[in-house]
């Protein structure tokens, strides 16, 4: 007989899946699939014969089938109605093969060779025995409830017709969910009790933390905001709100964790134990907030730790580049879907205690976006008078900050929005020259890197001279992060060298073909390292002897200082300055003003006034915007030498800003520029006599 092997009975949408369709499948009958050509199959039904089946197995069958409907009423409480039916119509062929049908645990292989017996007995005697195990391993510590839940199915089956499915459905699914939610979620919440019991509340946040608690008590946890409460509860218990560290403020043990961690920074180390010192008198827990400023991989980050270090102080950095929304300092309100505490909460979380230190990484980075400013409320973190009841909006209850210790870090100050800036002591930072980036990668960078590469110190040695070589020729920055990266190349290297070495044959006392230690020098860093990326920037090396009109300015950016070339040229016109190379309004004015003093001053300076000639300035790396007044000297000096038809010396670089007077202004960052001056290979800058008290913070060797 052809028959279709699968009948479809209903396709039931749930309601708590709402875009899922469950498919209810029912097989019929065994059947032979004849022959198969898609998408029609010819089949042949096949007869179970009933075998030899006793009494006293089909009674334990029938015994484990009950309490397998108990366990079934969990799963699927369709399933359970279908076994209960078949249970009273006692049809054993259909009874084994549901029930086997029901389990998970049978592997595929063995329930296919099932479905090929025919023999009714041999298939009881397989369900029987799966059945005893199912019902062994489901042994559960809610028993009680579980005969509760079953019980009231039980009630539900009688009183409903047994054709009323959908309602049977919707009532059975309702005792699951007061049953089975129970059984699940009624540890978390007696152990949210637990915990705020445990959380020290203070006075004020107590009752109102119980008053929560009592709500979700009350609830159903179907409902949509019971999991919100609950997580909500479970912050509020897990906050610090009494838990702190005792200050260990010892000053020469703080001395001696800075300068152990730390190389030179002598300025910034002695505003710190300042700092400090002042905490430990005055036992204030407010204080000024300081801001490390500076180019990037100088040790602002570092320092912040170090500072949490010799307090004894638990340490939480808070990256706040690219945040742009209030919301992400102050939290979102409880009533957002996907509701969130905000950084500064979370880091108290994670902290575990009320006084930690928190770095406000990167504070001149926040932007202003469509959702509030971060920085407004970044202010009432920050201000020692309102942080004492800070409102987060998802705690909705005022956390004390005021032990909490806010240092702050930024690139570029003039990035920091003023009022923020204003709550804060600003520490400037500034880079390194080579002989202090040498002492910091011996001292430092270089031992860290052995060790994360898992090398005995003995075993690697690197030159002073292979240092210096990757500090001139790999790396081009103010700090000593690209440093760190190049030695962590070197010390792979080695690894990798010993690693061979004693793969070779494990029991070998001597590493063969090895000679220990490694020795690094200049020539195995250009093996390891490759071509030197930074030779070709040595800009007097590159440009050799210069001509008329170009001249080395200094600049200085967030990454630290840099030499600028300046060229000008003269074309045939009316005295017309053309300029190139993205400059912004104030660099444009300061060539104006250039022009305008050469032209004044020509006569006495014995040069063209350039009225009969058109000049064209151009400051080269055209796609980087440039702007500032302090290229005019530099600008006034490459316009000299055109109009003189002089040539300025390649070895010298100028800054200051001119007026329109001829005076030489004071300028900033001279100790980045002489820096950055110093890298490219230039042997003399010319400051402005007012700058003349920067210099004493250079480094002897860079004067010299
Ligand atoms: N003076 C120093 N002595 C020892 N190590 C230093 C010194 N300066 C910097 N370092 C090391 O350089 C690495 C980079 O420093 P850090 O991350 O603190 O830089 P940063 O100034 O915070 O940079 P960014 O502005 O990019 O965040 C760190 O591993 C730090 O230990």
């Amino acid at each position: 007989m052809d028959l279709p092997v699968l009948l479809i009975t209903n396709g039931v949408l749930l309601p708590e899946a709402r875009l899922k369709y469950t498919l209810h499948l029912l097989g019929v009958s065994r059947a032979r699939i004849e022959s198969f050509a898609l998408p029609i199959a010819s089949v042949k039904q096949l007869y179970t014969v009933p075998g030899d089946l006793n009494d006293e197995i089909k009674v334990e069958f029938l015994r484990n089938l009950k309490d397998f409907l108990t366990y079934l009423t969990f799963e699927s409480i369709e399933s359970a109605i279908t076994l209960k039916k078949l249970l009273e119509e006692k049809n054993f062929d259909a009874l084994a093969d549901f029930s086997v049908a029901q389990l998970r645990e049978v592997s595929f292989s063995t329930m296919l060779d099932y479905l090929a017996t025919l023999d009714t007995s041999r298939r009881v005697l397989l369900a029987n025995e799966w059945i005893k195990e199912c019902i062994k391993s489901q042994s559960d510590p809610n028993e009680q409830l579980k005969r509760d839940h079953h019980k009231e199915l039980v009630k539900l089956g009688t009183l409903i017709p047994a054709n009323d499915l959908a309602k049977l459905r919707d009532k059975a699914q309702n005792v699951v969910r007061k049953y089975g939610s129970r059984v699940k979620s009624g540890n978390s919440v007696e152990a949210l009790e637990g915990k705020l019991r445990d959380a020290q509340l203070p006075d004020g946040i107590r009752d109102r933390a119980w008053e929560e608690y009592d709500r979700l008590k009350g609830m159903n946890s179907q409902q949509s905001e019971y999991n919100v409460l609950l997580n909500y509860l479970d912050l509020v218990a897990a906050l610090p709100w009494s838990k702190s560290t005792p200050d260990h403020i010892d000053i020469s043990k703080a001395r001696q964790v800075l300068d152990v961690t730390h190389d030179g920074m002598d300025k910034v180390k002695k505003r710190v134990l300042e700092f400090l010192a002042v905490r430990k008198l005055t036992d204030h827990a407010t204080g000024p907030i300081l801001c490390f400023s500076g180019p990037p991989g100088i040790g602002k980050t570092s320092i912040a730790k170090a500072i949490a270090k010799s307090l004894g102080r638990k340490f939480e950095r808070m990256s706040l580049g690219g945040i742009r929304d209030e919301s992400d300092i102050r939290g979102h309100r409880r009533t957002y879907v996907a509701a969130m505490p905000g950084r500064i909460i979370q880091a108290l979380k994670h902290a575990g205690t009320n006084n930690p230190v928190i770095l406000l990484d990167e504070v001149d980075k926040l932007y202003a976006g469509v959702s509030g400013s971060p920085s407004a409320a970044l202010l009432e973190v920050l201000d020692p008078e309102q942080n004492n009841s800070f409102v987060d909006h998802y705690l909705n209850l005022p956390f004390d900050l005021s032990n909490v210790i806010f240092i702050s870090t930024a690139n570029d100050l003039s990035q920091v929005e003023a009022p923020l800036l204003d709550r804060m002591e600003v520490i400037e930072m500034s880079g390194y020259s080579h002989r202090e980036k040498l002492h910091i990668a011996q001292n430092h960078l270089l031992p860290r890197q052995l060790d994360k590469n898992g090398i005995c110190p003995d075993h690697l040695i690197v030159n002073p001279d292979a240092i210096l070589h990757m500090i001139e020729s790999y790396t081009m920055e103010a700090g000593v992060r690209q440093l760190e990266r190049q030695l962590g190349a070197v010390c792979r290297h080695g690894a990798l060298k010993l690693a061979e070495a004693l793969n070779t044959d494990i029991a070998a006392d001597v590493v063969p073909e090895l000679h220990l230690p490694i020795v690094i020098d200049r020539t195995a860093v250009k093996h390891i390292l490759g071509i030197a990326k930074f030779e070709r920037l040595n800009l007097v090396k590159k440009l050799g002897r210069f001509k008329p009109g170009m001249v080395f300015g200094l600049s200085v950016s967030v990454l630290g200082g840099k030499v600028m070339p300046i060229e000008a040229t003269t074309n045939p016109g009316k005295g017309k300055v053309q300029t190139t190379g993205k400059l912004g309004d104030v660099l444009k004015e300061s060539i104006e003003v250039a022009k305008t003093w050469i032209r004044a001053n020509s006569g006495r300076l014995s040069c063209s006034s350039l009225t009969d000639i058109d000049a064209h300035v151009h400051i080269p790396e055209g796609a980087v915007k440039k702007d500032g007044p302090s290229a005019g000297c530099a600008i006034v000096s490459a316009l000299y030498s055109l109009a003189a038809n002089r040539c300025v010396r390649s070895d010298t670089a100028v800054t200051g800003e001119i007026s329109l007077t001829g005076h030489v202004l004071p300028v900033g960052g001279i100790k980045e520029k002489v820096l950055g001056a110093h890298r490219a290979g230039i042997r003399r800058v010319i400051l402005p006599e007012s700058n003349r008290a920067d210099t004493s913070e250079l480094d002897d060797t860079i004067k010299a």
